[in-house]
C-alpha cells in the first residue's frame, strides 16, 4: 500500500500499550530542516499524547542523514532508552549521491537493529521532489514523524515483553544449526 493510501498520522490509542515509563532517543538531521523540523514535531506530539514525559525524550541533532547512522549508535551507547528513532530527510538532486546516501542510511540502521538490542525506527523521507516531503511532514498525507513515534512505543513494548521471557537464543540458533560452538566450549543454557 503507498503512502497515498495510508495517512501517516492516523492511530488508534486505544490498541496502544502504556508509553509513560519509556524513554526514547530521536537523532534528526539538520538537512532539510524544514521538513525535518516538522517530522520532529509529529513524533513529540504523538509521544506527548501517550503520556510519554517530556523529559523522557532525549534529541540529538546531526549534519545530514549519513551521520544519523554514527548518532543513532552514540545514543544507544551512551544513554538509556528504551527505542531511537533518526529523523532525516533525503530529497533527489542532480547526481546519483541521493541513491548513496539512502542506501547507506538504510543498511546502517539495519545494521544497529541486528547488532544491538534496542529498537532503532527508520524515519527517513526518500523523495523525489520536495513537495513529496512536505506531503509525509504535516501535509495532505500526514506525518512520518508520527508514524515513527507510534512505531517506536510498539517496538519498546516488545522489547520489554521479550525481556520477561525465557531466553531461547542459544537453544534456538544452536538447534538450528546458525550458531557453532568450537569443540570443548562448555555450553550453558539458561533455565
Ligand atoms: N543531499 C542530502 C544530504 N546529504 C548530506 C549527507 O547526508 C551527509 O551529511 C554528507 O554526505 C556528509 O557526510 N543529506 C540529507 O539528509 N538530505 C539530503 O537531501
Ligand atoms: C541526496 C543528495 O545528496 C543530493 O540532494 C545532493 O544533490 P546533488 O545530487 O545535486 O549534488
Amino acid at each position: 500500500m503507498a503512502t497515498i493510501n495510508k495517512n501517516l498520522s492516523v492511530y488508534d490509542k486505544s490498541t496502544l500499550p502504556s508509553a509513560k515509563d519509556f524513554r526514547f532517543g530521536v537523532v534528526v538531521s539538520e538537512w532539510n530542516d524544514t521538513i525535518t523540523e516538522g517530522l520532529y514535531k509529529g513524533a513529540e506530539d504523538a509521544f506527548l499524547d501517550n503520556e510519554v514525559p517530556a523529559q523522557n525524550i532525549i534529541r540529538w541533532n546531526v549534519p545530514g542523514s549519513f551521520e544519523l547512522i554514527y548518532g543513532a549508535k552514540k545514543m544507544l551507547q551512551t544513554q538509556k532508552v528504551d527505542a531511537v528513532i533518526v529523523i532525516g530527510c533525503v530529497i533527489q538532486g542532480q547526481t546519483k549521491h541521493f541513491d548513496f546516501v539512502c542506501e547507506g542510511v538504510t543498511q546502517g540502521i539495519k545494521d544497529l537493529n541486528v547488532q544491538t538490542d534496542i529498537p532503532v525506527i527508520f524515519c527517513v523521507l526518500t523523495d523525489n521532489t520536495m513537495q513529496q516531503s512536505i506531503d509525509r511532514s504535516g501535509g495532505i498525507h500526514g506525518n512520518k514523524g508520527t508514524e515513527a513515534a507510534i512505531a517506536a512505543i510498539k517496538m519498546a513494548y516488545i522489547r520489554q515483553q521479550a525481556s520477561l521471557t525465557h531466553d531461547y537464543a542459544n537453544q534456538n540458533l544452536l538447534t538450528s544449526g546458525a550458531l557453532q560452538l568450537d569443540e570443548g566450549t562448555p555450553l550453558e543454557l539458561k533455565e
